[in-house]
């Protein structure tokens, strides 16, 4: 593995996953990896669980971790080629990428999109300066359209919680009151999509379809009781359009995941990236559930930094 951005960086997903839980089972035995070694974090958007998870999984590998929040502690930096540099903009991303690379061995990116300029965005434009501008393995922290690190965390919690071999897998749409990105739920069927022993599907209003670069002909059921049907587990997320890109379409309550939503299921085990706004997205019944795997996942994010981590720097 070379950068670690999407699931096409992965190779093979099944060495990694168990890699991942071999981690996880020893996570201090692996420290000769980390030892004398820095990873970098850049965030130019706000983070819990990336930013304290990264931190965690380079100390559980015996490296040390700086952090710089780009959007708010450093230099405001100037994305374009041949820009003439008399406005706001202090430092370019060229010099900047570059430098911090002296003081790092990897370096983790997050930087959301627009919502504003869709070929911007899904061309990866800023991502791809730092890929460019960067001497060191890039790991990203969630781009314009991809949130990897949280994908093989989802991963592998749902290989640890499975109760049975083959498993139904939904990613259902959830409302919310903002315009939120697609990378969570791109990115999570860029992954579920490939595992062999996943059934996936995918529900959402009309007009909320994802790019099928990323959904590679998942089924997508748009009757969000038809698609629960069965399930193992679900995942809830909401995301603004990218067929009308950027827009919050409608907002039908109806979509929140309640009890009610999960009779149906296989007594489905539940999960969320987070943060998730409660009552909106999912009621608290769902949340405070036994069923609900927020948690672990959540606390699978240090396994996840620490497996990619462990492949960059080995
Ligand atoms: N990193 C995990 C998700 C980040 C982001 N959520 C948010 O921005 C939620 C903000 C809010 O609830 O106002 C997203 O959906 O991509
Ligand atoms: N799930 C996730 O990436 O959370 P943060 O945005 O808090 O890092």
């Amino acid at each position: 593995m070379k950068n670690f951005t999407s699931f096409a960086d992965v190779g093979d997903y099944k060495a990694l996953l168990q890699q991942a839980l071999a981690i996880k089972a020893n996570p201090y035995g692996y420290q000769h990896i980390g030892k004398n070694k820095t990873v970098g974090l850049i965030f130019f958007n706000p983070s819990l669980r990336t930013r304290l998870s990264s931190i965690k999984a380079a100390y559980n590998l015996g490296a040390q971790a700086w952090v710089l929040n780009a959007g708010a502690d450093a230099w405001t930096l100037e994305m374009a080629d041949g820009a003439v540099m008399n406005g706001g903009t202090q430092e370019h991303i060229k010099e900047a990428i570059a430098v911090m690379s002296q003081y790092c061995d990897v370096l983790g990116v997050r930087t959301f999109p627009t919502l504003q300029n869709k070929a911007e965005d899904y061309e990866e434009v800023v991502f791809n300066k730092i890929l460019q501008y960067a001497t060191v393995p890039v790991i990203s922290l969630e781009s314009a359209t991809l949130h990897p690190l949280q994908s093989f965390a989802d991963l592998i919690t749902v290989a640890e919680a499975r109760k049975k071999e083959r498993v139904k897998v939904v990613l259902t749409w959830a409302p919310h009151v903002r315009a939120l990105p697609q990378c969570v739920p791109n990115s999570f069927a860029d992954w579920f999509s490939e595992v062999d022993w996943v059934d996936f599907v995918i529900t959402h209003p009309a007009g909320y379809e994802l790019d099928e670069k990323f959904t590679k002909g998942a089924r997508v059921e748009y009757d969000q009781h038809q698609a629960l049907e069965g399930a193992d587990f679900v995942q809830a997320k909401n995301w603004s359009s990218y067929r009308h890109y950027g827009q919050v379409l409608q907002n039908d309550p109806s979509w929140m995941l309640t009890p009610a939503h999960l009779a149906g299921t296989n007594d489905a085990q539940f999960l969320h990236c987070l943060p998730v706004r409660r009552n909106v997205e999912v009621s608290d019944a769902v949340l405070d559930s036994p069923n609900s795997l927020v948690i672990q996942e959540a606390a699978n994010r240090v396994f996840s930094m620490q497996t990619v981590l462990h492949e960059l720097l080995k």
